[in-house]
């Protein structure tokens, strides 16, 4: 329960919407209360009105009596109505505030949590699996919302509908009262142990639904291998499975469901029998008046409904206050990677390394050993060698997605981490390994790290990537989407688009991380060229496999296992005859063999 405590400070933040709610609960509850003494007194009414209809027979006034008995029946049948529409009236209004007001924190939390997520650092994501972060934004607010509205409401209506009604009818007759709310508890006990059956099968459903949503989505996914492979008729087997396991689950809930109901109109019939039989024995005894047993069983059937609530409004708010347990943890967890200032910085772009070493903090592997260099404004760094020694490791500490384990990176000469984050990020071109493009149009693409959209700009970045001429072509041009709703562009020219993405933003800092490996080597040497005019004077950082991309650069780092064990330029790298000059040998053989085939 302490965890749900966390929330307090959203009651405090609405409050102006809480309170008027309580308010709106007692009154609403005042007028569901009153129908039942007026009940009482109609049917007393009925009762005196038949003995002096029976005096008068053989009378003319009869007639008489009879019409005011109708009358005032009629009078009381309307007052009824009357308060059962008020009480809908501040029902609707009791809604009104307190659900809505659970809207609202569930919108802030949303926002919080989201939030949160995004000043978590890469660490974090690598430990966490992306359903599990989802869950937390979706199921466990959810979860939350339902205790900060139905939850909170019902509860409050339960106990002022309870201290109402057990007022009312102690002070009609304190036995009769005993007896008619003795099965309520009973009620409420087996409602909470039904409802938590209820919820343990319904996750368990859940559980099943998600596992068969994965299934699909992952086959529909990768819908080209299963074809190619021919394996339609083994994975409809596997859905036929999953599918059965969930149909049995939701088969178990039903039965309970099916149960449940049943048993509360027993415990409810049982309730009202036990008003009827020690009700008429208080009559016969002239403690109290037919229209008293009337009156209870109104009391009775307003308390059933909160008394059932009771026991699904405990179970909801455990449920409530698991879900915030979960999401406090993680709202407690701190970045690992934060802006060390908020203060404007303007950033030239030398980098330099010293004496980098690197230990992904998640798997405990040593990514980088020792590593040591510069890159200066104006100049092409790149950087080779085989997979896995540690080449996006470079990248990742350059954009300072995590921080080395020792050693330091410096930019403009100052330690990385006392660099205002955002002006620097802002400062990087980043194009990943792994493509990654958002479903949406070509041009939002290009355009997604500016706040306005700049069509001359994005095509100048689409030219300079080279991949202009291939986007005019589609019918709808830059404005094509892409993605799962849109079509499919090429891997060559999905990098593409990356790279314009990355220079659109004309970068103090580009950084290619084996992005030119999907285009051919014509279309690479125009992107270089078009970056040795738009990167003059600004820093380059490439990685690549192919010498063909490199041989260029102004210095070229080798590496291999973490370390650097070669640097230079390419005439340095070939005079020195080593690893760079085995691969240069071994690409260059390669490039011939076709030739010979010719
Ligand atoms: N996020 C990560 N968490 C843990 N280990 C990682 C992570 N990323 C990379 N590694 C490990 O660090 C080492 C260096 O990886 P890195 O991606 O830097 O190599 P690379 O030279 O870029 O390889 P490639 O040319 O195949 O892209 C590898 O052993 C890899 O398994």
């Amino acid at each position: 329960m302490k965890d749900l405590a966390y929330l307090n400070k959203f009651f405090y933040k609405y409050r102006w919407r809480l309170i008027p709610g309580v308010l709106f609960v007692v009154i609403s509850n005042i007028f569901g209360i009153l129908p039942a003494q007026v009940i009482r007194v109609a049917f007393d009414l009925v009762e005196e009105n038949i003995s002096v209809y029976h005096l008068f027979t053989g009378f003319n006034r009869q007639g008489l009596i009879y019409d005011i008995f109708g009358s005032s029946l009629l009078l009381f049948g309307i007052l009824v109505l009357l308060l059962a529409i008020l009480r809908g009236l501040f029902l609707f209004f009791m809604r009104q505030t307190i659900i809505l007001m659970s809207r609202h924190i569930e919108y802030d939390l949303k926002n919080e949590i989201y939030e949160h997520y995004q000043a978590l650092s890469l660490a974090f994501y690598r430990r966490h699996n992306t359903g599990d972060l989802m869950n937390r934004v979706t199921e466990d607010v959810s979860r939350v919302r339902m205790y900060l509205g139905p939850g909170i409401m019902y509860t409050i209506n339960t106990v002022v509908l309870f201290v109402l009604a057990i007022y009312c009818m102690l002070t009609v007759n304190v036995r009769l009262a005993v007896f008619s709310v003795l099965p309520l508890p009973l009620l409420a006990v087996i409602i909470y142990y039904v409802n938590n059956i209820i919820n343990f099968r319904s996750e368990k459903i859940q559980e099943r639904l998600s596992s068969l949503s994965s299934f699909v989505q992952e086959n529909f996914s990768g819908i080209r291998i299963m074809k190619s492979y021919v394996r339609e008729a083994s994975v409809r087997k596997k859905f036929e499975a999953e599918s059965n396991d969930y149909k049995l689950h939701s088969m178990s809930l039903a039965r309970v469901q099916a149960l449940f109901y049943p048993m509360m109109l027993l415990l409810v019939g049982i309730s009202n029998v036990i008003i009827i039989y020690v009700g008429g024995v208080e009559v016969m005894k002239g403690n109290i008046t037919p229209g008293n047993i009337a009156e209870f069983i109104v009391y009775l059937s307003q308390l059933t409904f909160p008394v059932m609530s009771l026991g699904w409004v405990t179970s909801l708010i455990q449920r409530a206050a698991a879900s915030q347990k979960r999401i406090n943890q993680f709202l407690s967890q701190q970045p690992e990677i934060i802006s060390p200032t908020d203060a404007p910085q303007k950033v030239e772009g030398a980098i330099a390394f010293k004496n980098v070493s690197f230990i992904y903090p998640d798997t405990g592997i040593q990514a980088l050993k020792n590593v040591s260099f510069t890159a200066l404004p104006g100049e092409m760094v790149a950087i080779i060698g085989r997979t896995g020694s540690g080449k996006s490791t470079i990248a990742n500490l350059i954009l300072r997605m995590y921080d080395t384990t020792q050693g330091e990176v410096l930019v403009d000469g100052s330690n990385i981490k006392s660099v205002n984050l955002v002006d620097y990020r802002h400062q990087v071109g980043y194009v990943p390994q792994e493509v990654f493009l958002f479903s949406d149009t070509i041009a939002n693409n290009i355009a997604f790290s500016a706040d306005v959209k700049d069509m001359p700009a994005i095509e100048q970045a689409a030219r300079d990537s080279a991949v202009y001429n291939n986007i005019i072509k589609l019918e709808n041009g830059f404005e094509t989407l892409i993605g799962e709703r849109g079509i499919t562009l090429s891997g060559g020219q999905k990098q593409r688009v990356s790279i314009a993405r990355a220079i659109a933003k004309h970068p103090q800092i580009l950084i290619f991380d084996d992005c030119l490996s999907a285009v051919d080597t014509r279309t690479e040497e125009e992107i270089l060229n078009n970056l040795g005019r738009i990167m003059h004077g600004k820093t380059n950082i490439i990685i690549a496999h192919r010498i063909s991309t490199i041989k260029n650069a102004d210095k070229i780092l080798v590496m291999d296992n973490g370390e650097i064990i070669e640097q230079g330029t390419h005439t340095d790298l070939l005079n020195l005859q080593g690893t760079y000059f085995e691969l240069y040998e071994k690409q260059l053989l390669e490039e011939e063999e076709p030739q010979k085939l010719d």
